[in-house]
């Protein structure tokens, strides 16, 4: 389903409910530029770490389309574990999961309440940029905690600039590509508007310092266009 969740006036905040699930797919691709070669790329770098009944999870997994491509592009069985707290999302994930044939456990729980036991690779993206900051950090140090001793955590995430004017010119470039992909300036400047406090974008930089704080070796950035960053961060 096509994404016109913002053409009509919304009063309230963004929320991961039943409306953006429902065309969830849709804005993904039309609202994060490069997001399928970001997946591909997450799951190339994935597959360089990952051996038989490795445990993954997947952090605001929504409609689990990573796992589910991990999933079929692995050819040894893995432990997918996804952890999502929208129902909306997760009733999508499971269709899907069942559709394709690919095992995934789903788990409706927040992230900050859940523990993740083994994990050999930990994948989260385009999800702690909703974390409250002091929230964040202590989730990056459970997740550090969580993973084995050689593990890996990928993720993705909206990025600011500290530099004032090169901020503008990534803000003003990210629009051209959302009109770009179809949606007017109204529902640009509406869904800005509901993403106030709700989305809160890190410096490349605070990324890596949150990073390298909570004890991991090494961290980089695996790609980025403009204001959205991948990073890798070895344990
Ligand atoms: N505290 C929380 N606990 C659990 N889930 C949460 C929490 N906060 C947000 N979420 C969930 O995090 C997901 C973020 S979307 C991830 C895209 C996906 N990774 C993808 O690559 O397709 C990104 C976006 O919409 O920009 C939503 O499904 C929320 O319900
Ligand atoms: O920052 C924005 O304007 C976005 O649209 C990013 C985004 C993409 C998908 C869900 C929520 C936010």
């Amino acid at each position: 389903m096509v994404d016109k969740i913002f053409e009509k006036s919304i009063k309230k905040q963004f929320e991961f409910d039943e409306d953006v699930a429902s065309v969830f797919d849709d804005m993904l691709s039309r609202s994060i530029p490069f997001y399928k070669q970001m997946q591909e790329l997450t799951i190339e770098f994935a597959l360089n770490y990952l051996q038989k009944d490795d445990t993954v999870y997947d952090l605001g997994c929504s409609t689990a389309s990573t796992l589910i491509e991990l999933g079929k592009q692995s050819n040894f069985d893995l432990n997918l574990i996804g952890i999502d707290n929208s129902s909306a999302m997760l009733s999508r994930a499971s269709k899907k999961c069942k559709a394709f044939g690919i095992d995934i456990k789903l788990r409706n729980e927040d992230l900050l309440d859940t523990s993740y036991d083994n994990a050999k690779l930990v994948i989260s993206n385009y999800t702690l940029q909703f974390i409250r900051p002091l929230q964040r950090e202590k989730l990056i140090k459970k997740i550090y905690d969580s993973l084995k001793e050689d593990g890996i955590f990928i993720f993705s995430e909206k990025v600011i600039s500290s530099n004032k004017v090169l901020n503008k010119q990534c803000i003003d470039t990210y629009y051209d590509f959302k009109k770009k992909q179809g949606y007017s300036e109204y529902e640009i400047a509406q869904k800005r508007e509901a993403l106030e406090n709700v989305l809160i974008p890190y410096t490349d930089d605070e990324n890596k310092k949150m990073i390298l704080d909570a004890g991991f070796s090494h961290c980089e950035v695996l790609f980025k266009w403009v204001n959205f960053a991948t990073f890798i961060a070895i344990k």
